[in-house]
């Protein structure tokens, strides 16, 4: 009969959600065209050296929960079309919370981060039920969004909030691979996808709570003392910006000035906590995990410690970090080889005038340019595939390799982890700031090796929307007890 041939409800649901995935995956594709550049002298002419004629300076429309849930009309600094509202938002952190004079109001913070990780870490390792074996991935993530965290409200934000936000936040990353049906015909996806809407709705309402009280708790502060660092929040709540945010991509700015509206705010803040978090932890990770792998590597970043910052000395402090040269070799080979942002993404505007292969590209074509492929190029490193810290070393010629590709025609591009051009990533110096101070003290603190089985590290990227490692990072820690007194300077916080 019918009835006994029909397919099991469940199953019929799963076969028509294959059917609408399908349908909306190939309309949304057949409408958005995308060319990927793998070679390092076109992305250096295109994205540096002004190659497009126009600025090149948008991004494909976002699948961050703000702009996806007002049809892409509110955004942070990485949605921002080009123009008023990129500009004034994106000037607000270089010139605030990220300038040097600020940056280094937040070493307590800093510190007080490292402590936290360390003393799990110990006691992870020391605890006779692990087998000396730590989840270093999930310590790591922990302790990097505790810092963010009070880099964004300040001081003081209750350890329980800090836990739902970052639970929150991991959710709302997690939603954008599926949030990406709504790229394409958002009107009619969003009732083809009802259930995949309302939960990135509620995930949203839910960051607005947890967010929206703190940020009304900043407001009402008197200004804060002098030579007290000032949360990222403070600033943004002051930021006013020229009232563009109705016209399109970067009509003319009306002379009016506005502040943020609270979306954006959230929004805003969400980013700074998901961006400052995400991509470093993976890349620690992946600094680490090579430690893990090369024991004559991790050994001779502890030896260039030991000569410089000397045995008895509490920690490596970041004044200490621009005289650990192997150390800096280490993150930048880490970073060539593992770039945990995968790819620099830009959309053709009609201003701007891209020709690859001799062809122009059409205007709304999506042009990826994919970093680890740039990283490995044959043409600029010899066994590129290789984790040879060596090779950025000054007697091997590599101190002269930047992160910041120049503009002039003898500039070049050799890796590109933080992207290049306008719109290169303006948290690169916090990065490497807190990557050099984390692995250096990890790293004086414990003898990383290899825990076994589906423990072991595996360095197979997986690559969602970034560059993970497949498996997160795990490790047989041996606490060494390097610091004063021999008991660690982290060992009692
Ligand atoms: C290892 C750490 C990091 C890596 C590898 C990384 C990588 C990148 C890359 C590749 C881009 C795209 C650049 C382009 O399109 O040319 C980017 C953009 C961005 N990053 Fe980072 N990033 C890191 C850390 C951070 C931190 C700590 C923050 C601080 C909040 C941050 C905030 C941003 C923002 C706001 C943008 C958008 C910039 C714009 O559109 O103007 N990133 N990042």
């Amino acid at each position: 009969s019918l009835l006994r041939r029909a397919p099991p409800i469940k199953e019929m649901r799963t076969r028509l959600a294959a059917v609408k995935w399908g349908l909306v995956r190939d309309f949304s594709a057949a409408l958005r065209q995308e060319v990927v550049v793998t070679d390092r002298v076109t992305a250096h002419h295109l994205l540096v050296r002004g190659g497009a004629g126009g600025a090149f300076c948008n991004r494909p429309p976002t699948s961050a929960a703000s702009a996806v849930l007002s049809g892409q009309r509110h955004h942070n600094i990485t949605s921002a079309p080009y123009g008023s509202l990129w500009r004034a938002t994106r000037r607000n952190l270089v010139s605030e919370v990220f300038h040097p004079s600020c940056l280094r109001l937040y070493a307590p913070a800093r510190r007080a981060a490292l402590c936290g990780l360390v003393a799990d870490l110990r006691e992870q390792c020391t605890s006779k039920s692990n087998d000396g074996v730590a989840l270093a991935a999930e310590s790591m993530h922990a302790a990097m969004f505790g810092l963010n965290a009070t880099m964004c409200f300040g001081d003081g934000v209750d350890a329980g909030l800090v836990r739902a936000m970052a639970d929150n936040t991991e959710e709302l990353i997690w939603s954008l691979v599926g949030v990406r049906v709504f790229a394409a015909l958002p009107a009619l996806t969003r009732l083809i996808y009802r259930e995949r809407w309302n939960k990135l709705a509620a995930l949203r309402r839910q960051q607005e709570e947890l967010y929206l009280p703190l940020i009304n708790a900043r407001r009402g502060r008197r200004r804060r003392p002098s030579g007290e660092a000032p949360a990222y929040v403070d600033t943004l709540i002051e930021l006013l910006v020229a009232d563009e945010r109705n016209s399109a991509y970067g009509g003319n700015a009306s002379s009016r000035k506005q502040t943020l509206t609270d979306g954006e705010l959230v929004g805003l803040c969400s980013e700074f906590l998901g961006a400052g978090t995400e991509p470093p932890t993976a890349e620690l990770q992946w600094i680490m995990a090579n430690l893990v792998k090369h024991l004559d590597v991790q050994e001779a970043v502890r030896t260039e410690i030991e000569a410089v910052v000397g045995v008895d000395a509490e920690e490596v402090g970041e004044e200490d970090l621009g005289r650990l040269e192997y150390l800096n070799a280490v993150l930048m080979e880490a970073l060539r080889l593992h770039p945990s942002v995968p790819s620099v993404v830009r959309q053709v505007m009609p201003e701007d005038h891209v020709v690859l292969d001799g062809r122009r590209v059409t205007t709304g074509t999506i042009v990826q340019f994919q970093l680890e492929c740039l990283g490995r190029d044959k043409t600029s490193w010899a066994d590129p595939d290789e984790f040879q810290p060596e090779r950025f070393l000054a007697s091997g010629g590599g101190n002269v390799v930047s992160l910041v590709a120049a503009a002039g025609s003898a500039g070049e591009i050799r890796m590109m982890p933080f992207g290049a051009g306008r719109r290169m990533c303006p948290g690169m110096g916090v990065a490497m700031l807190q990557l050099g101070y984390f692995v250096a003290n990890l790293v004086r603190e414990f003898e990383w090796t290899e825990a076994e089985g589906d423990m072991a590290v595996d360095l197979e990227p997986h690559v969602e929307f970034l560059n993970f490692m497949r498996r997160p990072l795990r490790a047989k820690l041996t606490p060494l007890n390097k610091g004063v007194g021999g008991s660690g300077a982290f060992s009692d916080q």
